[in-house]
């Protein structure tokens, strides 16, 4: 353990704070700052902290992710940023400051001018989030005539346009195109055209590759990494795909069972993992060029929300548990370099984890 360890304070710094690691470090204030997030399902006792406690910084024309197996709270922690949670769902503390707005405490006036405009959203699903009785070159063309008050001719040639940037043939054309007449990859390129028709300097993007084959997610990840280039846009990536991790983002929050477990930088995961999930998890993706390895699996499973254990939420399912330490709940911890971790035996430094490299 080189770096020393202090407990993060819920307003403190965390990933991109001072002395953070040459590949991780951002300067300047955040674009976005998530401090203490907290999501609960009120009616439901047992289901109280669904997300609980949740930080992490993005800076300008960053790319973070958020990672975790399914049901770890990475989408509701995606969709609270901008207050998109399902009916049911409260936020009950924390703070989520965009460009100097707590949007936590921001109206829901401010939160529609934001929302498809500075902050530009792409869900997993394209077919269902496009509306299936419009064509795609009114959906675009609407969010400019919402946000910027263009009239409709201008909007639709402005989405032509935008078509044309994602890599849509025959632009002109398919902005007459409804939904169904477009294949999946095809339909999130409209997808992405919309989200960054308002000139975003944020796109949330929640599992954009997932419901496509490999070839079309790598050409959807390239032209997301193009875009983020050319228009030095910030990307939050909720993926739980690690190879996606690794070509695609400079940062990475692990989370856990509702919980950030490790933050830090690409290489920080990858060469120097601190938290026994994390390391975990990056010992379970295949090795390509290596097929007789038996895959590596994580026993059992994440506990359902209100199952959560009392101390270290992973401690059911890890090969390092150490009994009564790892029995109490377990604080967020910083090291010198700015990662972080919610494990007290690697904060101790009693427990030093095997990285991965990187293909
Ligand atoms: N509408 C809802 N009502 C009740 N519980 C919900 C709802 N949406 C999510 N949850 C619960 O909240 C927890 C976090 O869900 P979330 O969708 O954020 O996980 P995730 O990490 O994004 O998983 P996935 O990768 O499968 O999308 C899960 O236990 C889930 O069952």
């Amino acid at each position: 353990m080189t770096a020393t360890a202090k407990t993060v304070d819920k307003g403190s710094e965390g990933s991109g704070g001072d002395g953070h690691n040459e590949n991780s470090v951002a300067p300047g204030d955040p674009l976005l700052s998530v401090r203490g997030l907290t999501i609960d399902l009120p009616g439901d006792p047992g289901q109280r902290g669904l997300v609980e406690d949740v930080s992490f910084d993005l800076h300008r024309k960053r790319s973070l992710a958020l990672i975790g197996e399914s049901g770890c709270g990475k989408s509701l922690t995606a969709m609270a940023i901008l207050r998109l949670l399902p009916p049911a769902m409260s936020l009950r503390a924390g703070s989520v400051v965009f460009d100097g707005v707590d949007l936590a405490r921001a109206s829901e006036r401010r939160l529609r001018r934001l929302r498809g405009g500075p902050v530009g959203i792409v869900f997993q699903e394209p077919m269902s989030s496009l509306n299936p009785t419009a064509t795609v070159g009114d959906q675009i063309a609407e969010a400019r005539q919402i946000h910027f008050g263009e009239r409709r001719a201008t909007a639709l040639a402005k989405a032509a346009e935008l078509l044309d940037r994602v890599g849509i043939p025959n632009a002109k054309q398919r902005v007459k195109a409804y939904p169904h007449e477009l294949s999946g990859g095809m339909q999130q390129r409209v997808m992405i055209a919309a989200g960054i028709a308002c000139n975003p300097k944020l796109i949330i993007a929640d599992e954009p590759t997932t419901a496509l084959d490999v070839t079309i997610q790598a050409e959807i990840l390239e032209l997301l990494r193009d875009l983020q280039r050319d228009l030095d846009l910030a990307v939050m990536l909720v993926t739980h795909d690690l190879g996606v991790v690794a070509d695609f983002c400079d940062d990475v929050v692990v989370m856990y069972a509702g919980h950030v477990v490790e933050r830090t930088s690409i290489d920080g995961l990858f060469y120097q993992p601190r938290h026994p999930y994390s390391s975990a998890l990056l010992a379970a993706v295949p090795q390509v060029g290596n097929p007789r390895t038996r895959l590596n699996v994580i026993p059992g499973r994440v506990p359902p929300a209100g199952r959560f254990p009392a101390g270290c939420r992973f401690q059911p399912r890890c090969a390092h548990d150490a009994g009564g330490p790892c029995a109490q709940p377990q604080k967020e911890t910083e090291f010198a370099d700015g990662h972080t971790t919610r494990c007290c035996r690697v904060a101790d430094g009693s427990l030093t984890l095997e990285g991965v490299a990187r293909a």
